[in-house]
Order: structure tokens, then C-alpha cells, then sequence
């Protein structure tokens, strides 16, 4: 079931067009990851999804309805987008109550958050003093209050440590095994891997993937053999005329696709051509992300 559906959603600041005409769906039962490097537009999709910005065009519906349309938003809808937003001043206990009381939720839901994110034992406690990822697990306590069936999370692992991370990665595939769609943006391909059932790619505000995660990891984690013998060009021949696809690689080697190293080397024996090398190749997923999006990255070889 579509729980969010964006339309030719499209944001323009001045003479920048951020959001593109950017167009997809986010199913219930299943973590979306919503993935692109720094500055393609997530944030910005995430605001106006929530109605925290008005698109230039397009539309985002929510449950068949815009966010404000909702009678009672945070029943439907949940989000993390700034953990560092908490008032500090308060305890865990308090903030969470004054979010319900002020939002009509019932104050049990109070208790039950804060055993649903393991802070019951801090409840008591001012945020002020919290680490990150006390935070962040506040941050979604808020989030959950309204028991909403949609949860959008913007970077939620950003500076977390390890435990953290796992923490909020089996958290989210939780939340869908509930049933909930789960929205989540990253800039690294890697994290998603782990978390995300499906996968929509943006650079410079446009779409550039919207695929299912084991169709994606079937396409990109096929890597190449690479292969090197004395015979290059005959043996290339012979790989071509086997189905592989063949590129010249360093140093007179070959790189061949759509072969495993078990039939390039079998092909070999076969012909009696001697390998002096056979070597299986497989991209990591964050090269295969960085191959999808570097027509789409604005400074080149800027690191962040
Ligand atoms: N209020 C604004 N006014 C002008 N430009 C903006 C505004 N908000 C965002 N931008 C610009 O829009 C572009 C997309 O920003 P956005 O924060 O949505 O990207 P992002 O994919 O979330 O990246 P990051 O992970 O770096 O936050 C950036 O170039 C940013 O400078």
C-alpha cells in the first residue's frame, strides 16, 4: 500500500532548482531508503513531504492526503529530522508529555514511547546533558508518540557510533515489520545496504534510481574478473565469442563482465592458454553509488 506519494514535486530557492520534478512512492511494510550526496535535495523533499516547505510544484500525498489536510498529523505521520532540536530544560519524561498533551495524544502514550526506545530509565533526566544518540533515540520517542503509520527519518546515523547505528538500523526494519512505511535519508550507500528494502536515488534534485535493494545489489554487486595472460588479444576473442563482455585494463590485463572467474578459467584450460592471473573484482556498493550519481555530484573531489 503507497503511504506516500510524491508527483512532480519540484523546489526552486532564487534561480536553483533544488527538487526537480521528482516523482515516487514510499510503500507501507518496507524501509525506503532516499539516497543521494550531500546537497542533491533530501532534505528539502523531506520538508516539503511534511509540509515544512511549500514545493514550487507538484504534489506529495500522505496517505492519499497533504500533510496539511491531515486532521491530526503526528497520528499519521512521524519524523527525526533534527535530533539537536530538543529543548534541553526539560526532562525526557516532560518533553514527551508536553508533545502529547499539546498535539490531543493520550499521556499513556508517554510511557509506552519511552519503553519503545529504551530511555525509561532516563526519563527523569534533562536532554540537555543527553549524548547523540540519547538524542536521537528522544527524537524518535517524539516521533512514535502519535503511534503514526509513516516515519520519516532525515540522517538519523549521522555521528552516531556503532552501537548507535545498529541500534536505529534494527529500530527502522522493526517499525516496517509492523506494517509502517519507513522513510530513511542517507548519503551512504553502505548504510542502506543494511536497513533499506527499496531504494530511491536522487542527484542535483533529480531521480536517478527507484529500485527494489536485491534488485539493485543484483545489478551493481556483479563485479569483473580481471585477467592477465601472455595471449591478451586472441584470449579476449575467445572471452568475447564465451558471452563476456571485454575491456582492456592496466598493464595488458583484461577486465572482463558477464563471466565468472571459474568459466574464464575453465575457457582457458580448454584452449591450452596459460593465465597468469584470474581475479575475481567485486565493486562495493558505495563505488556502484558513486558510478550512479558522479554525473550528478557539484564539486568534484570535494571531500566532506
Ligand atoms: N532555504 C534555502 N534557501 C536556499 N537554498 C537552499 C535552502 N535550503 C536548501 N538549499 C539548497 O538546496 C540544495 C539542496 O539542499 P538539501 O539540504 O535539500 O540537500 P541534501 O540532499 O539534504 O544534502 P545534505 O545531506 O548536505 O543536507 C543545496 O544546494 C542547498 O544549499
Amino acid at each position: 500500500m503507497t503511504e506516500i506519494d510524491v508527483r512532480g514535486l519540484t523546489k526552486r530557492y532564487g534561480p536553483d532548482t533544488v527538487v526537480d520534478d521528482l516523482s515516487f512512492r514510499v510503500e507501507a511494510g518496507q524501509v525506503t531508503g532516499f539516497l543521494g550526496p550531500n546537497g542533491a535535495g533530501k532534505s528539502t523533499t523531506l520538508k516539503m513531504i511534511l509540509g515544512l516547505a511549500n514545493p514550487t510544484r507538484g504534489s506529495v500525498g500522505i496517505g492519499g492526503r497533504r500533510y496539511r489536510e491531515l486532521p491530526r498529523p503526528l497520528t499519521e505521520v512521524g519524523a527525526l529530522l533534527d535530533a539537536g532540536a530538543v529543548h534541553g530544560s526539560r526532562t525526557t519524561h516532560d518533553h514527551l508529555l508536553a508533545l502529547a498533551v499539546s498535539n490531543g495524544l493520550p499521556r499513556k502514550r508517554v510511557g509506552e514511547v519511552l519503553a519503545q526506545t529504551g530511555l525509561e530509565g532516563v526519563a527523569g533526566k534533562r536532554a540537555g546533558g543527553f549524548s547523540l544518540g540519547m538524542r536521537q533515540r528522544l527524537g524518535i520517542a517524539a516521533a512514535l508518540l502519535g503511534d503514526p503509520r509513516v516515519l520519516i527519518f532525515d540522517e538519523p546515523v549521522n555521528g552516531l557510533d556503532p552501537e548507535g547505528i545498529r541500534w536505529i538500523r534494527d529500530f527502522m526494519r522493526s517499525l516496517a515489520r509492523e506494517g509502517r512505511a519507513v522513510l530513511v535519508s542517507s548519503h551512504l550507500m553502505s548504510e542502506m545496504a543494511q536497513t533499506a528494502d527499496h531504494l530511491v536515488v536522487i542527484g542535483r534534485g533529480r531521480l536517478i534510481a527507484d529500485t527494489g535493494m536485491s534488485e539493485f545489489l543484483r545489478a551493481n554487486g556483479e563485479g569483473t574478473v580481471l585477467v592477465r595472460t601472455p595471449e591478451a588479444s586472441s584470449f579476449a576473442l575467445r572471452l568475447t565469442a564465451a558471452g563476456g563482455v571485454v575491456r582492456d585494463g592496466v598493464e595488458n590485463s583484461l577486465v572482463v563482465a558477464g563471466l565468472t572467474g571459474e568459466a574464464i578459467g575453465k575457457l582457458a584450460a580448454y584452449h591450452g592458454v596459460a593465465l597468469t592471473e584470474l581475479t575475481p573484482q567485486r565493486p562495493s556498493l558505495e563505488d556502484a553509488f558513486m558510478e550512479l550519481t558522479k554525473d550528478s555530484i557539484e564539486y568534484q573531489g570535494a571531500t566532506r
